[in-house]
């Protein structure tokens, strides 16, 4: 094969590799966080269906989240490799990678909302370019989603943190914004999560240098000796807040952090902070720039947890309801926090886009919406060889975003129950409890997983805003979830916001 046909294979492989198989590193961290967990709780559920759906993707090699992030490539060269053909066998990759349903296209048009269908648009796929005194190349790949991407936080100090203080111009003001950052992501980016931080820069290097910091192996010491105190120390001190999975409260909080540094300006001090979800999916290749083939993966060092023969938890202890749409009033108003439901039958996917066209004035919805349940999902579909829709990932969305309108939306079409992930905030909580509502909380990443439950695809409305942000008819069974805000006041994410800044603030006193 010619060089650049055998580089674009050797791109797709890395990209579906990628997306599909989490690294063992990850894995092991993940597997850590699971024996943390005390058996029965919803954290030790939720971790349960994370690591099903991480043996599904490989098994299927299909995306373990829905959001396949921003592709970002790091790519090193040796002097006189042509870059330009890499960059155009990248895009040929992913766009062959999307066209395969591997990758959800996500490149959309930031003025018109137009998504070009393909991952490339423009500036993306982001792609970077080094050169070093290597004879090989070296392509690194993150694909990082939009909620925790949202979770990223900059500091610059100093600055008063919530529960913390004042956080000056020094390492304990450092450690303060980590913790900080960490606290804030509350479970909304997927936690258990991994932060990359870049201590110094200008905002755009110091957030780059943040990133970069996540393609650090999870079990590597940093060499710089406060930088290794600092992250083990942040590690420690997170797991205490009792954020835990999705937010659900829990032992395991932040999984990994890494922490880079570079100069400043003298008037200038950021402390920037890269969130990662626990799906964490990060790999990098070695190419030989004869021949295009791959002659190395990394990030292959110790033992695959293989998540093949884990025992399943008791779920005993968790009230379980059967779901069916169209739901009464009375039905929803029976649901309280902590309650697990199983939901079969009918619903429908809604985000961003369809929250914002039904919120105008005198707009229907395409279909009926009293007593249903609305999905915050943007799922990644393919078509089958008669031409029907197919579910290729589908778990849930952030759905804090939604806030400015789900109450008015649910009041205005008698929606019962909304789900998605990292809960809502007091406008939804109101409405839920004026109105008859619940808030589900799915397992965030859990692609695989929620496909698997989703049994025909009855339907397409608004197409025209894309195939994530479009409202699909799902037909679906066993689709499990947990209440976390009901119709009497109750919120699990405001009870374990509240109780986790109170042990953020018992960290307020000088450390280092
Ligand atoms: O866009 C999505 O499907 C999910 C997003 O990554 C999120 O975490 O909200
Ligand atoms: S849904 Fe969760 S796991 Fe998926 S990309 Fe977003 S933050 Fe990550």
């Amino acid at each position: 094969m010619a060089y650049l046909e055998t580089l674009e294979k050797s791109l797709y492989s890395l990209v579906t590799e990628t997306s599909t198989n989490l690294p063992k590193d990850v894995r092991r961290a993940i597997k850590a966080a699971k024996e943390a967990e005390n058996a029965g709780t919803r954290a030790a559920m939720s971790l349960d269906t994370i690591t099903t759906n991480i043996v599904m993707a490989e098994d299927n090699v299909s995306p373990i989240c829905q959001d396949t992030g921003l592709p970002t490539f790091k790519v090193y060269t040796p002097v006189g490799v042509n870059q330009i053909e890499i960059k155009k066998a990248i895009q040929t990759a992913i766009a062959a990678a999307t066209g395969d349903a591997k990758l959800r296209p996500n490149s959309v048009d930031s003025l018109t909302g137009k998504n070009s269908g393909t991952n490339i648009g423009a500036g993306l796929p982001v792609i970077k370019f080094e050169q070093w005194e290597n004879d090989y190349i070296t392509v690194k790949l993150i694909l990082k989603g939009g909620g925790c991407e949202n979770k990223n936080i900059q500091y610059s100090l100093p600055t008063e943190l919530e529960g913390l203080g004042r956080a000056g111009r020094d390492l304990d003001g450092i450690r303060k914004c980590i913790l900080h950052s960490v606290w804030q992501a509350q479970g909304q980016g997927c936690s258990a999560g991994f932060i990359g931080v870049g201590i110094g820069g200008d905002r755009s290097s110091g957030y780059d240098l943040a990133k970069e910091q996540l393609f650090r192996h999870v079990d590597d010491v940093n060499p710089i000796e406060d930088l290794a105190k600092l992250e083990k120390y942040i590690v420690e001190k997170s797991n205490t807040f009792g954020v835990g999975t999705m937010g659900f409260g829990g032992e395991a909080t932040l999984l990994g952090c890494k922490i880079g540094v570079m100069d400043r300006l003298p008037a200038s001090f950021f402390v920037s902070v890269a969130y990662n979800c626990w799906a964490y999916r990060r790999m990098a290749i070695d190419i030989d720039p004869a021949t295009g083939e791959i002659t190395n993966w990394h990030y292959q060092d110790g033992e695959k947890i293989t998540f093949r023969d884990e025992v399943k938890q008791d779920n005993s202890d968790n009230k379980v309801v059967e779901l069916v749409a169209p739901i009464t009033e009375e039905k929803i108003r029976s649901l309280k926090v902590g309650d697990v439901v199983k939901i079969s039958g009918r619903m429908y996917t809604g985000r961003d886009a369809i929250h914002h066209h039904l919120i105008g004035e005198g707009v229907e919805a395409p279909v009926d919406l009293d007593g249903q349940i609305i999905y915050h999902c943007g799922p990644v579909m393919a078509k089958d060889e008669a031409g029907n829709w197919v579910v290729k990932a589908a778990g849930p969305t952030t759905s804090i975003r939604e806030e400015p309108y789900q109450g008015d939306i649910m009041k205005k079409f008698g929606i019962r129950a909304v789900m998605g992930k990292g809960g809502m905030g007091p406008k939804t909580l109101k409405a839920l409890n004026e109105h008859g509502g619940v808030y589900l909380n799915a397992i965030g990443g859990a692609a695989q997983y929620y496909a698997d439950c989703i049994k025909s695809v009855d339907g397409v409305d608004l197409m025209e805003f894309g195939i994530p942000e479009a409202m699909w008819h799902l037909s679906v069974e066993g689709f499990t979830a947990v209440v976390t805000m009901d119709s009497h006041g109750n919120s699990l994410h405001a009870d374990v916001e509240k109780s986790s800044l109170d042990k953020l603030a018992l960290h307020a006193e000088r450390v280092f």
